[in-house]
């Protein structure tokens, strides 16, 4: 649990406001999220070209923890490098504040595409859209990361394009859970979390989940299971309950991508 004096820290912090500037150059055009490490604003420097800025939360700033994640996930970035992730700028610290600045990726976020945009996936354009996510994930794991946040407003589309984001959980594949984090997950967050190829196909299995509840129409009040509520094929049932682990999880991400290629 957060201690009352870091609770206070946290009601207290006001984000930057439009017209501030920072780091000299970037003009913030607006707040783009408040997340729990910190505030993601939408900057502009004097040549028009936008930018992510990154600033982490004060409160945060005063645990080690906080510090160290800040700058994984800058360090993430840089050494992930490929079109599909943002790319590192800079970081840097100003007022006794923490930055980082990265490429703006511009696209939908599947969350948008779903629920604001209201488009709906056959089960075959869901396998697509999963088999393009897929191939960047390929990239991130052969480098040794898994991401452990693939959720629907962390994966955009842009026409053809798809960009992954949010890089803040991210961990190399032979680092261990924090005890701090292992001791708050409970169950369904441990899947999600864990250290491991796996739980990256686990959360891919409910973004597939969201994709194909987009044309799913309730014929009654009574709650029922996804392989109840959901007209797909066997293989499609077949390929989700590895990815959720209800039967012998993917081991890599080329055997899922193997499975998936079904639907090209
Ligand atoms: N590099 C980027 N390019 C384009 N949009 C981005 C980028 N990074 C973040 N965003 C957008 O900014 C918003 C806030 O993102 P961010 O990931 O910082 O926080 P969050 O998702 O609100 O919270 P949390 O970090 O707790 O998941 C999201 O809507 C996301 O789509």
């Amino acid at each position: 649990m957060k201690g009352l004096y870091s609770k206070l820290i946290e009601i207290g912090e006001r984000p930057l406001k439009s017209t501030d500037i920072v780091g000299g150059k970037y003009f913030v055009e607006g707040l783009l999220g408040k997340g729990s490490y910190g505030f993601t604003y939408l900057v502009k420097d004097q040549s028009n070209q936008i930018f992510v800025l990154k600033q982490l939360r004060k409160y945060k700033m005063l645990m080690e923890s906080g510090r160290q994640a800040f700058k994984r996930e800058a360090n993430i970035l840089k050494s992930l490098s490929h079109r599909a992730f943002p790319s590192f700028i800079e970081q840097f610290e100003e007022n006794e504040k923490q930055f980082i600045v990265m490429e703006y990726k511009c696209g939908k976020t599947f969350e948008d595409l779903i629920f604001q945009d209201n488009i709906s996936f056959s089960e075959t354009e869901a396998f697509k859209e999963l088999y393009h996510i897929l191939l960047l994930v390929k990239h991130i794991h052969e480098n040794g990361y898994v991401h452990r946040d693939l959720r629907i407003p962390n994966i955009l589309k842009d026409v053809d394009d798809y960009y992954i984001i949010d890089f803040g959980l991210t961990r190399k594949l032979n680092d261990q859970n924090s005890i701090e984090e292992e001791t708050v997950m409970h169950m369904e967050k441990r899947l999600f979390r864990e250290v491991a190829t796996k739980s990256d196909f686990y959360a891919l299995g409910h973004f597939l989940l969201f994709l194909l509840y987009s044309r799913y129409e309730p014929v009654s009040k009574k709650k029922r299971s996804w392989e109840e509520e959901l007209s797909i094929s066997i293989h499609a049932k077949k390929v989700i309950r590895k990815m959720l682990q209800i039967d012998e999880p993917y081991k890599e991400v080329q055997l899922l991508l193997d499975d998936v290629k079904k639907w090209l």
